[in-house]
């Protein structure tokens, strides 16, 4: 990278929050509310199907996907590359988002940002928002490590999805929240209601800088080693069902995993529905995540899904481009996945009469 950039330096905004907390929902009021500035979007996803890309609504947008892995372990160094890359088309994008896996400690993801001088040169990390499911997060602190870290590294906390509990808890979970990380600005929203999106954009980073390192992120000071060290392998397994037609792809991030499934039959919807509904139920404690798009018989546009605990929606999305073979993709996240009895429960659910034209 070339030197002598802080003028120009992009603005760097990290979205963090656990799975399904609502990031690509942000995301999406986000680059509404800045029409007119241009962002380019990192979008980093777990499976080896990216999903999130495809929904973010706002037409045209800049959106590049780093899937299969996390930017904060095996694809840190992928990073690095991809913002020495970014940077040769500079005048394509006038600020930088990046959406973090619901898992990833996105302190990692920060580091270059504050210690590495060639990258701060370029990129000015202005804020890390740490979206929070205001239903779901005392389930998902007491159950992981990763919903902590995120919280303690934000520099703002949102708490989302405040639709979803009484007015009463919010303030208990604000006091969670400022026990955990006291330095943060905590606000709250939903996506009918909105957000503070304001109060978002005037947040100055520079004026809390040097106080919110939590422990294994350091200052500015001190590091005379590259930050961007060399990936570990991810634990890829791979099989093939020739009658059913799932990928499956499988890699292990500290004590959460994902297994991706792609299946070119359609689904009878009402039975993927119920089996799905019935399996979540069952399941609600290791399945954190669910979401993908699912082609279902009689219907010309594809099927969102999408569960956060055992919380499920089924709604439709655009259709399908007729030059475009419909295929499902689906990921599911979560602990101890057994992945027999998922691929077992979703293949129970195809068009058993569908005829392959
Ligand atoms: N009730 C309610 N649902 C919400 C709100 N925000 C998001 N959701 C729903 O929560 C689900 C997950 O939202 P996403 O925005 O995809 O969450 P995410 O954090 O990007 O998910 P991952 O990238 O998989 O970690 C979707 O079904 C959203 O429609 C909200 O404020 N209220």
């Amino acid at each position: 990278m070339d030197n002598n950039r802080y003028e120009t330096a992009k603005p760097v905004t990290i979205i963090s929050g656990f799975l399904g907390a609502g990031k690509t929902t942000f995301l999406n009021e986000y680059i509404t509310y800045r029409k007119g500035i241009r962002p380019f979007i990192i979008e980093n996803e777990l499976g080896e199907e990216g999903i999130d890309a495809g929904l973010i609504v706002a037409p045209g947008t800049d959106v590049f996907e780093l899937n299969n892995g996390c930017l904060c372990c095996s694809l840190n160094e992928d990073l690095f590359d991809l913002l020495d890359a970014l940077w040769k088309r500079n005048d394509e994008f006038d600020e930088l988002i990046i959406e973090t896996t619901g898992i990833a400690d996105p302190a990692t993801i920060a580091q270059p940002f504050l210690v590495y001088p060639e990258i701060e040169e370029c990129y000015k990390l202005e804020r890390t928002i740490c979206i929070v499911d205001a239903q779901q997060i005392d389930f998902q602190l007491e159950e992981t490590e990763e919903a902590r870290k995120q919280i303690t590294f934000a520099d703002i906390i949102l708490i989302n999805k405040c639709d979803t509990v009484r007015k009463g808890h919010l303030s208990g979970l604000e006091e969670l929240l400022r026990n955990i990380n006291p330095f943060a600005v905590i606000l709250s929203g939903d996506k009918e209601s909105g957000y503070p999106l304001e109060k978002i954009m005037a947040f100055n980073r520079d004026d809390f800088d040097g106080k919110i390192f939590p422990s294994g992120a350091t200052g500015k000071d001190g590091h005379d080693h590259p930050i961007l060290h060399p990936a570990p392998h991810a634990d890829v397994e791979n099989h093939s069902h020739p009658d059913t037609h799932p990928n499956h792809e499988e890699f292990h991030h500290h004590s959460i995993s994902s297994l991706s499934f792609v299946f070119d039959r359609p689904f009878n919807l009402d039975r993927f529905g119920h089996r799905l509904m019935m399996f979540l139920n069952i399941q609600a404690k290791n399945i954190y995540r669910v979401k993908g798009f699912i082609w279902a018989n009689d219907e010309p546009q594809k099927v969102i899904v999408q569960s956060v605990s055992n919380m499920l929606a089924i709604t439709m999305g655009e259709r399908w481009p007729p030059e475009e073979m419909p295929k499902s993709r689906l990921v599911f996240i979560g602990k101890d996945l057994a992945s027999r009895g998922l691929e077992k429960m979703l293949a129970q659910c195809l068009d058993k009469d569908f005829i392959y034209p």
